[in-house]
């Protein structure tokens, strides 16, 4: 058992004796243990926390979340309750365990406290409980998808509208992106080819070029580059490539409890087509020719946050021999931060 006694007594003083960085697997154990039906909540997140940095058992974690979820309310009430709430999420999200009553409980106490949690506190939640959902628990998301207070609404564009920016990125870093790009894949739409034929590439985040061009399409946003998703790069080649009219918006719950819908696209056109290939709003009545350099951006919601249905657009096919190749990069700003990561 531990070590000469020297495992405190007090509930919390336990707790943050548990974190400490030269605690032994044994002693975080026994300690989990000796909180186990405690007064003290955070106490046992703290438990939890340490367990998960060393490795602890599935078995462990249950007894925990057993003791916890009827608590979990009280610390979300403590000053950094939203903190420690995302904490202990992630520490159950680190292990096989399914925990269902837990992150129930964790997703009511976080919906009571929502006005205090930041936009990271809030992503790094939903996350974790998809990764819940993923192993089988049965929970609602904690949040809706809409973005917390300091990510909501910044957008400097009319709505409806499409804006075309002009020169959003220059010849070196187009020549720069088309050299990034190492294969070209028939686009899906929904796992089917069926409405649209382009090629489609993606380019995560992690390289100057495509960091620096998410950052500036995520900021006609008023949002950082965490915002943006992977690059999607699309290219036609020929009358066979067109793309039906469509919404960029996104329906699948899971998608949305992830990264938060697309309030935004930033559509930059790579290179220059003289005939077809144009980019059609028909709601709007706005047609846009590609133009190498340019982008064009607009906002996929009303500034409440709900899908704007007017965004619908298509893109039309290109002559027969066109000569040469419309190449776009979709960037799609996601409301919540950490979107480049999904
Ligand atoms: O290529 C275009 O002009 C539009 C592409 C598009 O709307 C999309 O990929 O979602
Ligand atoms: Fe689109």
């Amino acid at each position: 058992s531990v070590r000469g006694g020297s495992m405190p007594v007090d509930e919390r003083e336990l707790g943050m004796w548990l974190l400490a960085g030269d605690r032994t697997s044994l002693e975080v154990s026994e300690g989990a243990r000796a909180l186990l039906g405690c007064d003290e909540p955070l106490a046992l997140c703290m438990a939890s926390w340490a367990l998960a940095s060393h490795g602890g058992s599935p078995q462990e974690f249950t007894e925990v979340a057993a003791s916890l979820a009827p608590r979990i309310g009280e610390v979300a009430a403590l000053a950094r309750g939203p903190e420690a709430l995302v904490s202990t999420a992630r520490a159950f999200a680190s292990v096989d365990v399914v925990a269902e009553t837990l992150f129930d409980a964790i997703g009511r106490a976080a919906r009571g406290a929502r006005e205090r949690f930041d936009a990271d506190q809030f992503a790094l939640l939903s996350r974790c409980f998809a990764v819940a959902r993923s192993r089988g628990a049965v929970v609602d998301p904690p949040f809706g998808e809409d973005a917390p207070r300091e990510t909501a609404w910044k957008a400097k564009l009319k709505v409806p509208g499409v804006e075309r920016l002009e020169r959003f990125v220059s010849t070196e870093e187009i020549e720069e992106i088309l050299g990034l790009v190492e294969e070209w894949r028939p686009s899906l739409v929904h796992g089917e080819a069926s409405a649209r034929t382009s090629e489609t590439a993606s380019l995560a985040s992690g390289r100057r070029v495509v960091d620096e061009v998410s950052a500036r399409a995520a900021a006609v946003f008023g949002l950082d580059r965490s915002h943006c998703e992977s690059l999607q790069l699309v290219r036609y080649r020929d009358d066979r490539h067109f793309y039906e009219a469509h919404w960029d918006l996104l329906e699948d719950p899971d998608q949305l409890a992830l990264g938060g819908q697309r309030l935004g696209t930033v559509l930059v056109y790579l290179t220059t087509v003289a005939e077809g290939g144009e980019t059609t709003f028909p709601d709007l009545d706005l047609s846009f020719r590609p133009t190498q350099g340019d982008a064009l951006a607009w906002c996929n919601v009303t500034p409440q946050g709900d899908p704007d249905l007017r965004t619908r657009h298509s893109a039309a096919a290109l002559p027969r021999s066109p000569g040469r190749d419309k190449v776009a990069i979709n960037c799609w700003i996601r409301a919540f931060p950490g979107a480049d990561q999904l």
